[in-house]
């Protein structure tokens, strides 16, 4: 296809049948009912779209991690979820991209297309929100918000990331899910990192050292257990100083109560109440550019409940912002 060029990478557009839900004679009362589908190689996307879904069907970025895979499933486990939540937004149009599809190990060539996709969803004044995959997302996500703003004059991102880990480790021969943030911040000047929810027993010495002289912010699991008033002035703070928001939920920032299945699961991570808190604080600040969803691995997921909670949060971002 001519919109990802040579790469080497698999496409498939948004598909209606991936959404179903309990029949009803009402309309408009399950996201199955609300959601269209569309072609992101489209030559002219509607101007009117408000949220572009797009699928990350990648694990290979876990695989070099040496991570649990199954990832790669994680886009149809929450467009499973997501049909049958019942809507309360009003007049809304969401539009699934469809996948973008890893080729054996061709990550970068993922990273690529998926960058241009998302630039491309960003260009049209729409926000996409990513589900994926391996949270290697990051990097390709931020490329392509990188690559929407390139011509504009404001183009200070913050990234802020709930996750059990930094995601800082260095790039030693390949790239992986655990060195997106290392990469976006060694090859960017404009951009600063927030991190929350992060695990002393899930990061090593050396990745704090790194966080330290890259000048990461972050707060521990134990600072997130209720959404403080320092942690709101921490975060009204770095807003402040940036021209955009880029949000990203890795799912093992959850306590592995609300979401088991993810590649490295967190008996000690944070809870529902205290994500969807903060969520709700940084979308009031509408200086949100894309959002993802990282690291849903339904092999180890337990009566959907990681899918659900995923699938929540998607339709939560939607109803705030
Ligand atoms: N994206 C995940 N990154 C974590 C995985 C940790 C683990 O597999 O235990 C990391 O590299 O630190
Ligand atoms: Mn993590
Ligand atoms: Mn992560």
């Amino acid at each position: 296809m001519s919109f990802f060029e040579n790469l080497k990478v698999d496409y498939k557009s948004g598909c209606l049948e991936n959404y179903s839900g309990r029949k009803t004679t009402l309309e408009n009362q399950y996201w199955y009912q609300e959601i269209n589908v569309e072609t992101i190689a489209s030559k002219k996307l509607n101007k009117n779209i408000d949220i572009g879904i797009i699928g990350y069907v990648c694990e290979e970025g876990v695989q070099r991690n040496q991570g649990r895979i199954g990832t790669k499933n994680g886009p149809k486990a929450i467009r499973n979820q997501l049909g049958k939540v019942a809507t309360h937004f009003k007049n809304k149009n969401i539009i699934d991209f469809g996948n973008i599809i890893c080729v054996d190990n061709y990550l970068e060539d993922c990273h690529e297309a998926f960058s241009k996709s998302i630039a491309k969803i960003i260009q049209n004044k729409t926000l996409p929100i990513a589900i994926g995959g391996g949270h290697d997302i990051a990097y390709a996500n931020f490329n392509g918000i990188k690559k929407a703003l390139q011509q504009t004059a404001k183009r200070k991102i913050g990234i802020v990331n709930f996750d059990a880990h930094f995601d800082l480790r260095p790039v030693e021969t390949v790239s992986n899910s655990g060195t997106p943030f290392n990469q976006i911040l060694s090859e960017n000047k404009n951009v600063d990192y927030f991190a929350i929810g992060i695990q002393q027993q899930a990061n090593t010495k050396e990745l704090f050292e790194i966080a330290k002289k890259l000048n990461v912010k972050y707060v521990t699991n134990f600072e997130s257990e209720t959404f403080s008033k320092d942690l709101k002035k921490k975060l009204s703070q770095f807003i402040e100083k940036v021209d955009y928001l880029y949000i990203t939920i890795d799912l093992d920032g959850f306590s592995s109560a609300y979401a088991p299945g993810v590649s490295a699961p967190s008996p000690l991570g944070f809870s529902s109440q205290f994500a969807f808190a903060v969520l709700s604080f940084l979308l009031e600040c509408k200086k949100v550019i894309s959002v993802d969803i990282a690291e849903m691995n339904p092999e180890y997921d337990i009566d959907n409940t990681t899918a659900r909670l995923a699938a929540r949060l998607v339709d939560f971002i939607v109803c705030n912002s």
